[in-house]
């Protein structure tokens, strides 16, 4: 084996590009011919990890696309949109390894996350699966957290209060919440250099300038995000819950291989979705109702023994602000799970504080890891 023909879709993205420097340092082209395709650039040449295949393929052409045996896509649910149905219709039976969530819940389809669902992705593999969609990314990093508390069946409902980053927007939207802030942070300069400035005044003259911000100057986020908080994320769906709010329950359950579809009660799961202004780390509060009573280093033991990248972190304040801050996390492949304890509400009640990088665990790396699988159930 060793030269499967995949298509990379998406590689010069925000995704694709943490997904392209993750497949270089676990030298994942070694095991592929890469054929790279796009949207804007059809017969460009291809970037540094193709080999044989050096020219830019059109990512609308359904017989370039039919050529792979793989393709992996990061461009997008539009793209996914344009293309999958029309490349399945046309007999094209390959692997379709996606990170936009179009088809998610379809009933053919599994959402990966293999240190989770790899039962599932199994399961699916034997029988005939061909199309592996990557998660919400919320849900992905709070399942790499704390999934062990799922995997034991230990939990009755759980609820969480999300802190997304600006990266769940796209590129413009971190640059959007950059720009805000230099543009605050300009408005009020000259008495930030003063230490004998007034800060009510320096608030007034902030707050001012926010709410001035012209439309330009808020484009993506629609509001000021610099300063300020969005507590809504992705579509209304009319029922007073935002789409983010509505994947939590719907992708976790799906994950585990439980709920509708799998004949088998879900675990609800609830909360509220809110866009901060961090930038590319999802932080979230958790509170569970677990099925039991269970000491506190009992469920510690669990999530740290889960996998090799979930870090649990002692309940204090000094190892809390070191290590479970989306700046401690940005940028690593570790899951750190910090804010342990018991809850007020009663004994099987249990509070917890998960970060994670929305572009690696969220995003590229459960991809990358179903393109392994495949390869390695090929050999
Ligand atoms: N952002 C996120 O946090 C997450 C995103 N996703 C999914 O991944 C999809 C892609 O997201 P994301 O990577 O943020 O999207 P980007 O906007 O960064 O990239 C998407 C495509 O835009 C085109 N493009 C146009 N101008 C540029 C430019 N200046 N630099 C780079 N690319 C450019 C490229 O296509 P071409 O080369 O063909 O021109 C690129 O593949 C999302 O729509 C979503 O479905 C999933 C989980 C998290
Ligand atoms: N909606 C996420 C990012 C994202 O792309 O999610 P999804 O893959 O479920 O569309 C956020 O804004 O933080």
């Amino acid at each position: 084996m060793g030269s499967k023909l995949t298509g990379l879709v998406g590689w010069r993205g925000m995704v694709g590009s943490v997904l392209m420097q993750r497949m270089t340092e676990e030298r994942d082209f070694d095991l592929i011919e890469p054929l790279f395709f796009s949207t804007s650039d059809a017969g460009g040449k291809a970037p540094a990890p193709a080999k044989n295949e050096t020219t830019l393929q059109s990512a609308f052409d359904l017989a370039a696309l039919k050529r792979c045996e793989i393709i992996i896509t990061t461009q997008g649910g539009d793209y996914t949109d344009a293309v999958y149905a029309k490349l399945r219709a046309a007999g094209w039976s390959g692997h379709w390894i996606d990170a936009a969530s179009s088809l998610r819940m379809q009933k053919h389809a599994v959402i990966v996350l293999d240190p989770v669902n790899m039962p599932v992705i199994g399961k699916a593999l034997a029988s005939g699966g061909k199309d592996w969609i990557g998660g919400n990314c919320t849900v992905s990093c709070m399942l790499m957290g704390v999934g062990a508390l799922y995997k034991a069946g230990l939990v009755e409902w759980m609820n969480s209060q999300t802190y997304q980053a600006a990266s769940g927007g796209g590129a413009q939207h971190m640059r959007e919440l950059l720009t805000q802030y230099g543009t605050l942070n300009a408005e009020v300069k000259t008495l930030l250099d003063d230490p004998g400035s007034a800060i009510l005044e320096i608030d007034r003259k902030v707050s001012a300038r926010q709410r001035a911000l012209s439309s330009a100057e808020t484009a993506h986020f629609g509001v000021p995000l610099g300063g300020s908080l969005i507590p809504w994320i992705d579509k209304d769906l009319g029922n007073g819950m935002s789409r983010e709010e509505y994947k939590g329950m719907a992708e976790t359950n799906k994950i585990l291989g439980q709920g509708e579809g799998f004949g088998t009660p879900a675990v609800p799961v609830d909360g509220f979705c809110v866009r901060v202004g961090a930038m590319r780390c999802h932080s979230q509060a958790l509170s569970f109702k677990l099925k039991k009573d269970l000491p506190i280093a009992d469920i510690e033991a669990m999530i740290a023994a889960d996998h090799p990248w979930t870090k649990v972190i002692p309940n204090t304040r000094e190892a809390t602000i070191e290590a479970l801050t989306p700046v401690a996390v940005s940028g690593t492949m570790t899951i750190p799970v910090g804010r342990i304890r018991k809850l007020a509400m009663g004994p099987e009640y249990v509070g917890a504080f998960t970060i994670g990088d929305q572009l690696l665990w969220g995003a590229a790396e459960p991809l990358r890891r179903m393109l392994r699988i495949l390869l390695d159930a090929a050999q």
